[in-house]
């Protein structure tokens, strides 16, 4: 009996591009329709051994998949991309999971009538709660997109937006992850500091967090009426947020998420 032949595959299983493989795994993808392309050989039998798939050269993964995800550095996306370009026949589609890098930048170093997708997604994908933006690129289809689309839903959410948004994507919940995570240590050193034991500050954050996320969720209620309801009247919420104000934390999350944006330019001059 032969093996079917492989439809996706994941080239450069770092942090994001193991993320994907896992979710897919999860989501039922058989494991002998996924190859992947990693170039360090213990990380690669690491793959082999977590999730059964097969890890093969870069060259032999573009020519045995349809759907080739690249998930590599954006430094290193051009000498990829001339690695595989060969075995991308017109029809394969080249779903990019880089920052910065754009549909042009991709389709000038791939065969014509390659299509190709930009996808700006987010670590909670592990968790599949992840937050992915979807950009086709100029001569993708409706079902090549929406197979780009499938990919990233096996792990969360999509939404489709036009490219030149997707550097500001890139700021807000590409990187926004690390952001929350900053704030999360934040607030469990400040509870350390009032005298709190750092496995109840952690607790007590954590679970404010994910009661916090819920509530925007579920009740579709704006976050300035939520934060309101918590700041009773001369109380301690109101000091706080003053404190916030006065050390310009607002400011602070505009000035960082400009320079997320700005760096993800820059990534796509290849600096
Ligand atoms: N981490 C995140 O939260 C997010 C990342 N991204 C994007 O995902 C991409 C990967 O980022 P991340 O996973 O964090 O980075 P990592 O460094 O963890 O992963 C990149 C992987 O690609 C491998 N690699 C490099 N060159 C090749 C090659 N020629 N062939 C095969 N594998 C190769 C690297 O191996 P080695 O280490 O040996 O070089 C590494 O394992 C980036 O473009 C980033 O912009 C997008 C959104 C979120
Ligand atoms: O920091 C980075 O460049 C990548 C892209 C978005 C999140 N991590």
């Amino acid at each position: 009996m032969t093996t079917p032949a492989a439809q996706t595959a994941i080239i450069g299983a770092g942090v994001m591009g193991e993320t994907l493989l896992s979710g897919l795994v999860r989501s039922g993808r058989r494991v002998d329709r996924l190859l992947v392309g990693e170039k360090r050989p213990e990380r690669a039998r690491e793959l082999e051994e977590r999730y059964g798939v097969a890890v093969v050269g870069n060259r032999e993964a573009a020519e045995r998949a349809d759907t080739v995800a690249v998930v590599v550095k954006p430094q290193d996306m051009g000498e990829l991309l001339d690695e595989i370009a060969p075995a991308l026949r017109p029809g394969k589609l080249v779903v990019s999971l880089a920052a910065g890098i754009t549909t042009s930048f991709i389709e000038s170093h791939v065969p014509e009538g390659v299509a190709v997708v930009r996808v700006m997604p987010n670590t909670p994908a592990l968790v599949d709660e992840g937050m992915a933006g979807v950009s086709p690129g100029s001569h993708c289809s409706d079902a090549q997109l929406a197979e780009a689309e499938a990919l990233m839903r096996s792990v969360g959410r999509v939404v489709r937006i036009p490219e030149r948004q997707q550097d500001a994507v890139t700021a807000i919940s590409g990187s926004g992850p690390a952001y929350i995570f900053f704030v999360v240590e934040s607030m469990i050193e400040a509870g350390v500091h009032l005298g709190l034991p750092r496995a109840t500050a952690t607790d007590l954050v954590i679970q404010t967090l994910v009661g916090s996320g819920k509530m925007l969720q579920e009740t579709g209620t704006h976050p300035t009426v939520l934060r309101e309801q918590v700041t009773s009247p001369g109380g301690t919420t109101a000091s706080a947020l003053r404190e916030l104000e006065v050390h310009k934390v607002r400011a602070a999350f505009l000035a960082a998420m400009e320079a997320a944006r700005n760096r993800s330019r820059e990534l796509a001059e290849g600096s």
